[in-house]
């Protein structure tokens, strides 16, 4: 969830062995602004999963967003968007199971490997665009398209998470507000103050630093 700077991230609180609900908690794979997320274990059956962990502690102005996320993230079944598995609530922490994508965020593949080829930027694209096209119809709006927010398994896959400002789009009514991370919001901004009738597609805009590594072209 983009923008949820009250809720701190408390990975300490989840020493390994530690076990929520009938899933066993292991090693931190990756930390939000928001949220830690750890690799889990389904003790049931023996599936291998994320588990997203945020503190509870000041989190009554976020909770309609979080439960929003997972609302949404319940509902959407899609190769190309990150499964939700179900939640749990246990002492000062809110839990959420998901489906865990092994290689983390296309933004650390892309601090790992560096720039990323245009075959393969072809690929993920076709990917996201597939994701995207099934939350669409499923009257979802993201809102925070960016490498951050697309994690990859490790047969290549990529999925869309992190649905924290997505909206559902209401019959007929355009969505007009501009939301999202700071440096991708900035470069919006700037593209519809040039010329307001610009359609501008976060997609194509991920290609970007893909393309170039170059992560922080529109920071402002
Ligand atoms: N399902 C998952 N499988 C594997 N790694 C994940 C998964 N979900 C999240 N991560 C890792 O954890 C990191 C932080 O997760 P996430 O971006 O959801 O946190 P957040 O605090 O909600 O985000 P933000 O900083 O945008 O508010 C991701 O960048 C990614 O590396």
């Amino acid at each position: 969830m983009s923008a949820a700077p009250q809720i701190q991230a408390d990975a300490a609180a989840a020493a390994p062995s530690r076990t929520v609900g009938h899933f066993q908690l292991g090693e931190c794979i990756g930390r939000g602004a928001s949220a830690a997320v750890f690799r889990g274990l389904n003790l049931l059956t023996g599936e291998t999963v994320a588990v997203k962990q945020l503190r509870q502690e000041g989190m009554a102005s976020q909770a309609d967003q979080i439960a929003l996320e997972i609302d949404l993230l319940k509902q959407l079944r899609h190769p190309n968007i990150v499964a939700l598995h179900g939640f749990e609530e246990s002492g000062q922490h809110l839990y959420i199971f998901m489906e865990l994508c092994e290689n983390g965020s296309l933004q650390e593949t892309i601090r790992k490997f560096g720039k990323v080829p245009e075959q393969l930027v072809a690929i993920y694209m076709g990917q996201v665009l597939r994701g995207l096209a099934y939350l669409h119809g499923q009257g979802v709006i993201h809102r925070d398209i960016k490498s951050a927010n697309i994690l990859s398994t490790k047969d290549g896959s990529v999925k869309l998470a992190d649905f924290g400002i997505a909206t559902r789009q209401h019959q007929g009514a355009a969505d007009n507000t501009i939301v999202g991370s700071a440096y991708w919001t900035n470069f919006l901004i700037e593209c519809f103050q040039r010329d307001p009738s610009l359609r501008i597609s976060a997609s194509s805009l991920c290609q970007h630093p893909w393309l170039s590594n170059s992560m922080v072209a529109y920071a402002r």
